[in-house]
């Protein structure tokens, strides 16, 4: 079901290459009538917005893009975060995401205390996005943080599916759960095809989740399309127009994993699919690794007075 919505105003916190392409989709989508840019320096979020500014010429839009400090957003109807602090990752490529922990934390940490009471949703898109997400909710207190991760890997999980099977991509139905990462949970024995269970090598289907945002970073320099195909779905969803299932990053059971967020006008409900004996281990071993590196991280962050 859709819903006639007000224009509203988004800020996109992070002016690369993801954060861009966002902010181009938001433009050419039509969901917001103003943007707000922040990014490291002022100077490159005027710049960007400036750029973005002419798309919404060009298309004939009446959009107000304007660069502002991070408070600022406090004022926006939903706020994305797509900022990552400089430094060379050195993680092992099969879990390439791990190696920004340490390193965005302090920013993320920032970001969230500038945010401290803002109650619009919050989708967060900075790696490692399970651990970031629950950093942010955590040390802003908003309680609309949703991180954005597990509804793109459903997305190329039903894809890879729908070629398999040469059917359309609505026509699958399954999620994938867990981490946006090493665990990621593909919830096998739930999925249909036009609406029948289907057999299929689920080994090659998680090789096909690592493997494909690899071969974009390593032919394209960066993901960029995918993720703000991802944040532009779930923000539909999150503001309230359109209601639907999105695979987020959101609290369960003490801690922030990706599960199935049903929203209805804009309310979040979560929902997990049953699971079988398998996927349940592989859910619970997402949620031990989550756990551990986040106590971890907390632990660094105390120990250097960050949090
Ligand atoms: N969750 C997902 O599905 C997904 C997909 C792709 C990328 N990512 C992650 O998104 C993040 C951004 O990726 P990218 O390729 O756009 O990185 P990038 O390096 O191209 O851009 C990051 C931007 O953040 C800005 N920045 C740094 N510190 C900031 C701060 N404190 N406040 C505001 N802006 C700040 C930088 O100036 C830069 O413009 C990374 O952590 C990446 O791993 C997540």
């Amino acid at each position: 079901m859709s819903y006639a919505w007000p224009p509203a105003t988004i800020g996109v916190i992070g002016a690369g290459a993801v954060g861009r392409t966002v902010g181009a989709a938001l433009v050419s989508s039509g969901i917001c009538d103003r943007l707000r840019i922040v990014s490291r320096t002022r100077d490159q979020a005027a710049v960007y917005a400036d750029d973005l500014a002419d798309m919404a010429g060009a298309l004939g839009r009446r959009l107000r893009v304007s660069a502002v400090p991070v408070t600022e957003c406090t004022e926006a109807d939903a706020v994305v975060v797509a900022l990552r602090a400089r430094f060379t990752n050195t993680a092992d490529r099969t879990d390439i995401r791990i190696g920004g922990l340490r390193h965005n934390a302090p920013a993320i940490a920032d970001t969230a205390r500038a945010l401290h009471g803002y109650r619009g949703p919050v989708l967060v898109v900075t790696n490692p996005v399970d651990v970031m997400t629950r950093l942010f909710a955590e040390t802003s207190g908003c309680p609309r943080v949703f991180g954005i991760g597990s509804n793109l890997d459903a997305a190329r999980y039903r894809a890879y599916l729908a070629d398999l099977f040469d059917v359309a991509p609505h026509e699958v139905h399954g999620h994938v759960i867990g981490e946006h990462g090493r665990y990621a949970t593909i919830c096998a024995s739930t999925t249909t095809v036009r609406g029948m269970p289907v057999a299929f090598p689920l080994r090659e289907a998680h090789g096909h989740l690592t493997t494909r945002p690899a071969a974009i970073s390593d032919g394209a320099g960066r993901t960029r399309a995918g993720p703000a195909g991802a944040v532009l779905s779930a923000l539909r969803h999150a503001l309230g127009h359109a209601d639907g299932t999105e695979e987020l990053s959101a609290p369960y059971a003490g801690g922030y994993l990706g599960i199935p967020v049903h929203f209805t006008a804009g309310h979040p409900e979560p929902r997990l699919p049953r699971l079988n004996d398998a996927e349940t281990r592989r859910f619970e071993r997402a949620q031990r690794h989550l756990h551990d590196t986040y106590e971890e991280l907390t632990a660094h962050l105390s120990s250097e007075g960050i949090a």
